[in-house]
């Protein structure tokens, strides 16, 4: 069954089950994995069945995905070796305990294989589904990751996301600016510091038009800077944060700015965001007119925001997302919207903020 929030300007994730669904299916995976685990069998294994053990097998004459012959360049199967180790090798399994959940393709069993010999024909490579909205694209991904057929789970398929990279100081607070949009909460005790890179696909509904962000936080650790750096020229848009806590933070944002115009596209979407705006004033080392002034001078819009509170922080994301499909980065543009307006119109000043008040 395919739940979809009422509310139209909600955020919601892309695709939905009901929880006894998820229960069953976490049941069914456990079950598949533990067999797999006795068997050595499981998706590209000899002795499963349907579309796994046609295209998955892991005899040297069998493809797992593309055209028969086909061998991608080493240096393309090294990058994506090194992606999923980057991406996929932290085994949290958190998001499985919710309900309401959006699936990554890594969640339904794609990584669920046993380690492969590094760099051989079975080594995946980018393959796209395409074809007509309803021809099962989706289905077919999950039927051949999962080996199962799961009838009326999914929602539509909402176009391809667009990018959206977070930057900023380390200890900015970006993580939990992420967490407090994709969850609704904030996790004062989440603080490990990122290391290299990792994103999070959220769904904004704008004006009825569900655009799909996939949001990148970054390390914000100079140790990190070259791999982060390779992410910046796929960026629609940037949220590059300070601290209104430390100045320095405030002082790096000009730098950051010169690493932006060096590496990413000349639209770029930028919004510049002093967080952490819930501290008190005795706390407080930037004030918010410096804030206003620094976007002024490179004409980005500005807010305060904060993961704590959650203060203007799906304005952070919507205003993105809007000023992404007014450009017609997603279904048509209509070319009257202004981030900056927008963005002026609609920032909560911290006194009118609800859960401010209830602090
Ligand atoms: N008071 C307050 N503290 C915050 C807020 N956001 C984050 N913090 C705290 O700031 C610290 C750093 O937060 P992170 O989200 O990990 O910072 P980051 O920018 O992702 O850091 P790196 O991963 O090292 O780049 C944590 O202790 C958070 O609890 C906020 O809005 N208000």
């Amino acid at each position: 069954m395919s739940h979809i929030p009422d509310d139209a300007s909600s955020m919601s994730d892309d695709v939905f089950e009901d929880p006894e669904t998820t229960q069953r299916r976490l049941e069914e995976t456990a079950r598949y994995r533990a067999n797999y685990a006795t068997s050595g069998s499981g998706l590209g294994g000899g002795g499963s069945s349907g579309i796994g053990s046609s295209l998955g097998g892991s005899s040297s004459n069998a493809y797992s995905t593309g055209y028969p012959g086909y061998r991608p360049p080493v240096k393309a199967l090294q990058m994506y070796a090194l992606e999923d180790a980057v991406f996929h090798g932290d085994g949290d399994d958190d998001e499985y305990e919710d309900g309401w959940r959006s699936y990554r393709y890594d969640e339904v069993g794609m990584y669920c294989q046993p380690p492969q010999p590094p760099f051989d024909d079975t080594v995946n490579h980018k393959t796209i589904l395409l074809g007509d909205s309803g021809v099962g694209k989706t289905s077919f991904l999950v039927k051949y990751n999962t080996g199962e057929f799961r009838l009326g789970s999914f929602s539509a398929t909402v176009g391809i996301a667009l990018t959206v990279i977070m930057l900023g100081d380390s200890g900015v607070g970006k993580t939990c600016l992420l967490i407090r949009f994709y969850d609704g909460k904030y996790m004062p005790h989440y603080y490990i510091t990122t290391v290299g890179i990792d994103y999070r696909n959220k769904v904004v509904v704008v004006d009825g038009t569900r655009v799909k962000l996939q949001i990148w936080d970054t390390a914000g650790q100079e140790r990190f800077r070259s791999v982060t750096h390779t992410y910046y020229r796929d960026a629609h848009a940037l949220l590059l944060l300070y601290d209104v806590t430390n100045k320095t933070t405030y002082d790096n944002i000009r730098a950051w700015l010169g690493e932006i115009r060096d590496y990413t596209q000349d639209d770029v979407v930028i919004v510049l965001i002093g967080n952490k705006a819930d501290c008190s004033n005795s706390e407080r080392q930037v004030k918010r007119e410096d804030g206003e002034r620094l976007a002024r001078e490179h004409n980005v819009p500005f807010m305060e925001t904060s993961a704590k509170t959650g203060l203007n922080v799906e304005l952070a994301f919507s205003a993105v997302a809007r000023q992404l499909k007014c450009r017609g980065t997603v279904n048509g543009d209509d070319g009257k919207f202004n981030v900056h307006d927008y963005v002026r119109d609609n920032t909560q000043a911290r006194t009118m903020c609800a859960q401010c008040k209830s602090m």
